[in-house]
């Protein structure tokens, strides 16, 4: 990894994930800086080269849909202390609470599509959860299913799990919250981006408490990268799944790599595209 150190003193990197690092404060209450990059990543590989804008353009939609979500307590730190960033990062960053994060990927799927689509053919279920049959790859699910995934350490795979296993690691009581609350977000979520003409079939939320035993919705929010977001007009004239995510990096990784050694290198028309999509999916739901 190239040097991620920040020039701007007063930090300390302490987190390398995929595509974003984290940064502790040395001199703030305790507080976190989540810096994105450019790097993309599928197939649990971070691709070269890096997607120009990619860390800005994540970062703005994430800050838009917290701002969306009035009312549900985040791990944001308040605005006041922004102006500590580091100007280097500040476009593509966020400043947040330091939470003790609890280690569930908190999944909500309202479509059926990649794995879920997989795993339905072979049990007409998707993570445990039993569905009608007769459903087609993009159908649109009765109503949204909750399927958590237990957050793996870095370099592990998360794995799928049931709901009575969340329980086990984090208790009855936040494990109803963790569940109730991703349904909920992912409902309003879905209400407002279908009003600008956008479906969001799937995404993952993670949440952390703080030190006064307040649950908040902490990492990203419903970014590109921890959502699949459809063209609600495409999908209505039959094309199920014109995504405004990475799919177009999945399908030329599964057209020109065989999953072997090392990925290939995306071609500038990849990556322009998908630097394109990101802009277009902005510009959608936030007007900006
Ligand atoms: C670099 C990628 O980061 C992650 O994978 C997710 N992650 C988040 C934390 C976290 N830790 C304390 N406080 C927080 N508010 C957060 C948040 N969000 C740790 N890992």
């Amino acid at each position: 990894m190239a040097d991620i150190e920040l020039t701007t003193p007063g930090w300390t990197h302490t987190y390398s994930g995929k595509v974003r690092e984290l940064y502790a404060s040395t001199v703030l209450p305790p507080r976190v800086l989540m810096v994105a990059t450019d790097r993309v990543s599928a197939f649990d590989h971070v691709l070269e080269p890096a997607i120009p804008g990619k860390g800005e353009l994540l970062t703005r939609l994430s800050l838009w849909w917290f701002d969306q979500l009035e009312g549900m307590p985040n791990h944001l730190a308040p605005r006041e202390e922004w102006s500590s960033i580091p100007p280097e990062v500040a476009s593509r960053a966020m400043l947040v609470r330091e939470l003790t994060m609890y280690p569930i990927e908190c999944v909500v799927r309202g479509y059926l599509s990649g794995s879920g689509w997989v795993e339905y053919q072979e049990s007409q279920s998707v993570c445990g959860v039993p569905l009608p049959a007769g459903l087609r790859d993009g159908d649109r699910l009765p109503e949204p299913i909750y399927t958590p995934a237990w957050k793996a350490p870095l370099g592990q795979h998360d794995e799928n799990i049931s709901y009575e296993r969340t329980v086990e690691l984090v208790g009855e009581t936040v494990a109803a919250a963790l569940r109730d609350l991703s349904l909920a977000i992912f409902g309003r979520a879905s209400t407002i981006a279908e009003a600008r003409g956008v479906i969001l079939a799937d995404t993952k939320f993670e949440f952390g408490v703080d030190d006064d035993g307040v649950v908040r919705l902490a990492d990203e929010v419903l970014t590109s990268d921890s959502s699949r977001y459809w063209d609600a007009a495409a999908y209505a004239s039959g094309n199920r799944i014109a995504s405004f995510d990475k799919q177009i990096v999945r399908d030329w990784m599964k057209a020109n790599w065989d999953g072997t050694g090392e990925p290939p290198a995306l071609p500038a028309d990849i990556v322009e595209r998908t630097a394109a999509r990101y802009r277009e999916l902005i510009a959608t739901l936030t007007g900006a």
